[in-house]
């Protein structure tokens, strides 16, 4: 039995998410061309509310991806001061809209706004970032649902990195409905053994110190760090935090990149290792959707 997580013929040890990506934005660009032979072209709406700097780039990121795949996106910004019923009044249009297969809306919205009053007003067929209920749950059982996109970009950059993925050890840092509850659900689907820990688990770095795979989502720049790592763990890294350098402000993952290195079998980079995947899963759950409504 291979008990090493990593297959050696698999092996570079910086897990390059920005290619990976490519080979998934290649895949999902191949099948939009096909349903386009059947005069189907996928569409996507992004709803930003607000002037958030951070999420305006990473809506124009989404919008230039969807362009590069062949995908129709459709922008809709609305002002910071925009009532909820303005907001799930533009959902039930998007929802009743044949050209729209998927509804994304930026988080987080302004406080003022019910989050999950808003995802759950979306269509589940719909629903590109698995966030309403019926997705959540359908993934809990196990079923075909659209599924969050950072945990879906996470696993296929495990299952290329790893491999088979049965029976080893993944623990989960982070508890959020975004990514670690869907992140450990998936590592479950796929047969780990999962342990989910987050900022009231006693003893967290022992548990870490176990995991085969070590996934961080907990939003602390570089929390964690090599004696944290069992030698020859694959590492994947979700964090995404700004953090004041000399040089003006720099982006770090939740993990000690410099200092993990030596220690892990393979680890990804922030950035240029989940954040791209998180996009190009946004795409790949388009072409789903647009799927799944051809019925
Ligand atoms: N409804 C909703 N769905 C989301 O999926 C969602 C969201 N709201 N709100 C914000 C977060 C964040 N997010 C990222 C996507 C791509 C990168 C990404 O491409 N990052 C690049 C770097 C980008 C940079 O330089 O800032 C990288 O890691 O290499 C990062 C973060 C999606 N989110
Ligand atoms: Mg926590």
């Amino acid at each position: 039995m291979n008990t090493q997580a990593v297959q050696p013929d698999r092996l570079a040890k910086r897990i390059d998410g920005k290619q990976v990506s490519s080979q998934v934005l290649a895949e999902v660009s191949e099948a939009v061309q096909q349903l386009q032979q059947q005069g189907i072209q996928p569409g996507l709406a992004v709803v930003l509310v607000g002037e958030d700097p951070a999420s305006q780039v990473y809506v124009r990121n989404k919008v230039l991806r969807a362009a590069e795949v062949g995908i129709r996106s459709i922008e809709h910004r609305l002002p910071a001061d925009t009532d909820e019923s303005s907001l799930l009044a533009l959902i039930e249009t998007l929802n009743q809209d044949p050209q729209v297969n998927g509804i994304l809306v930026q988080l987080p919205l302004p406080a003022a706004i019910d989050e999950n009053r808003v995802l759950e007003a979306i269509d589940p067929l719909k629903d590109v970032d698995g966030f309403h209920s019926q997705n959540v749950g359908g993934l809990s059982q196990g079923r075909e649902v659209l599924t969050p996109c950072t945990p879906a970009g996470c696993m296929r950059l495990l299952r290329q990195t790893c491999g088979e993925l049965s029976g080893l050890h993944a623990v989960v840092v982070g508890r959020s409905n975004i990514v670690g509850k869907p992140m450990a659900a998936l590592l479950l689907q796929a047969d780990c053994s999962v342990t989910l820990v987050h900022s009231r688990s006693r003893d967290i770095e022992r548990l870490c110190r176990d995991a085969d795979i070590l996934v961080a989502a907990v939003g602390r720049p570089q929390m964690i760090k090599r004696d944290w790592i069992k030698p020859g763990a694959v590492v994947i890294d979700v964090g995404i935090n700004r953090i004041q350098a000399d040089t003006g402000t720099r982006l770090v993952g939740d993990v000690d990149y410099d200092d993990v290195y030596d220690q892990a079998a393979a680890i990804t980079p922030v950035p240029g290792g989940v954040g791209p995947m998180t996009i190009a899963m946004l795409m790949q759950n388009t072409l789903t959707a647009a799927r799944m409504q051809l019925g």
